[in-house]
């Protein structure tokens, strides 16, 4: 492989000669082969120059330069940015990149790439200008950047953009110019009332926006993938509601669950309701009351939560204080006038008023007496969108 490389790499650098190269050289594996295998049963075939693509890395480079031009384009770089790119693959987009950024931040999984990736950038003469990182970019604590620009890998594409929209407090940012899969982008993309309004955009839209910029066909990559694609930027906000992100998160996965039940019928279920009286009892909030002074109720609704078991019958046994709980949360719902209103319909502005409501009455979605998540660790980005 090194040798067919070294013979190409002058050529790649020139994009025209991009496609030629791939057809001629690249092959792709099903997303259940992997490294182990191709070594065992394909390594003959890497001898040979082949260098085999994984779906299962989401390995699909983009081949078309007007694309290319496009993206780094709408990125708007300036001359002084240093660019993070996620997934530079053999550096399509890469020496675009070096031609216009003071700096770019390569963070790449597959070492066989970044040795590509390497060769063609030292090859122009701007190896001083690129950082590679052969790491999981899921796992890696980014150099400092101050924009970023990929084609990135869209199997990672939640916990990605969690991770630089969530980390942006951090490590802030201009915008992140990404190509994502075209119904992530949707999603992304939806307004309350559209169907593809969920909680991803709900938790994305808290602190950032999110502005269309073009899509792109499915013969623009090598090799063509199953589904669409399109380009978004993603701009995180200067100013952050003042919330806190767990309440947040967990408040938006109970909404959420149910999209388009009403919120009324949502903190009907019992599941719920004792879910929540557990982290608000964690908050005193039932302490001192006749009711739940003199009885069980939290215990047996934790005992019974363990082990899923349950009365549904929120009246009897130890459902005295339930339904005390339940008539509150009703109560709050009613008073802003959203026991009726399904959250695919409500905007974050509205939801953030039921929160606050909710928190002021003593009612929490999540452990507060815990310590807040670090919002640098990778497990922070696990489930978030
Ligand atoms: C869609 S390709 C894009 C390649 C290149 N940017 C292009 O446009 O031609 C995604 C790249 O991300 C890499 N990748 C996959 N998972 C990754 C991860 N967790 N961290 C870093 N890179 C990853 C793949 O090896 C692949 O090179």
């Amino acid at each position: 492989m090194i040798r067919c490389l070294n013979s190409l790499s002058k050529d790649l650098c020139n994009s025209k000669f991009i496609e030629i190269f791939f057809s001629r050289h690249l092959r792709t594996k099903s997303s259940h082969e992997d490294y182990s295998q191709i070594r065992k049963n394909g390594g003959e075939e890497e001898e040979k120059g082949h260098l085999h693509l994984l779906k299962s890395r989401g390995q699909h480079l983009l081949t078309n330069p007007r694309v290319l031009d496009s993206i780094v384009r709408t990125s708007s770089i300036k001359p002084d940015d240093t660019v993070l790119e996620i997934g530079p693959g053999t550096g399509n987009l890469t020496l675009k990149l070096l031609e216009v950024a003071k700096k770019v931040v390569a963070v790449e999984i597959d070492k066989r790439m970044v040795e590509i990736l390497c060769k063609r950038v030292a090859e122009g003469g701007l190896q001083d200008r690129l950082n590679v990182i052969c790491s999981d970019a899921l796992k890696t604590e980014f150099p400092e950047f101050n924009l970023v620009v990929a084609n990135i890998p869209y199997g990672i594409s939640s916990p990605l953009l969690a991770k630089l929209v969530f980390g942006a407090k951090l490590n802030p940012f201009r915008s992140a110019t990404l190509l994502l899969q075209k119904e992530f982008a949707r999603r992304l993309l939806a307004k309350p009332g559209d169907s593809e309004f969920n909680r991803l955009a709900v938790n994305v839209r808290l602190l950032a926006e999110v502005e269309f910029v073009m899509d792109v066909s499915k013969n623009d990559f090598l090799p063509r993938p199953k589904v669409d694609s399109s380009v978004v930027k993603v701009y995180p906000k200067n100013v952050i509601p003042d919330v806190n992100l767990e309440e947040w998160w967990a408040f938006t996965r109970t909404c959420f669950s149910k999209k388009n039940k009403t919120l009324g019928a949502t903190f009907k279920q019992k599941r719920k309701l004792m879910e929540l009286m557990k982290w608000s009892k964690a908050q005193g909030l039932c302490q001192g009351s006749r009711h739940c002074h003199n009885c069980d109720a939290h215990e047996n609704a934790d005992e019974e939560r363990v082990s899923g078991e349950g009365n549904s019958d929120l009246s009897s046994a130890s459902g005295v204080c339930m339904s005390l709980f339940r008539e509150k949360i009703i109560t709050i719902l009613e008073s802003g006038g959203f026991a009726n209103k399904r959250p695919s319909k409500l905007s974050n502005n509205e939801l953030m008023q039921i929160l606050c409501s909710f928190n002021q009455s003593g009612i929490y979605f999540h452990d507060k007496t815990k310590p807040e998540v670090a919002l640098a660790s990778d497990a922070a980005y696990d489930n978030l969108l």
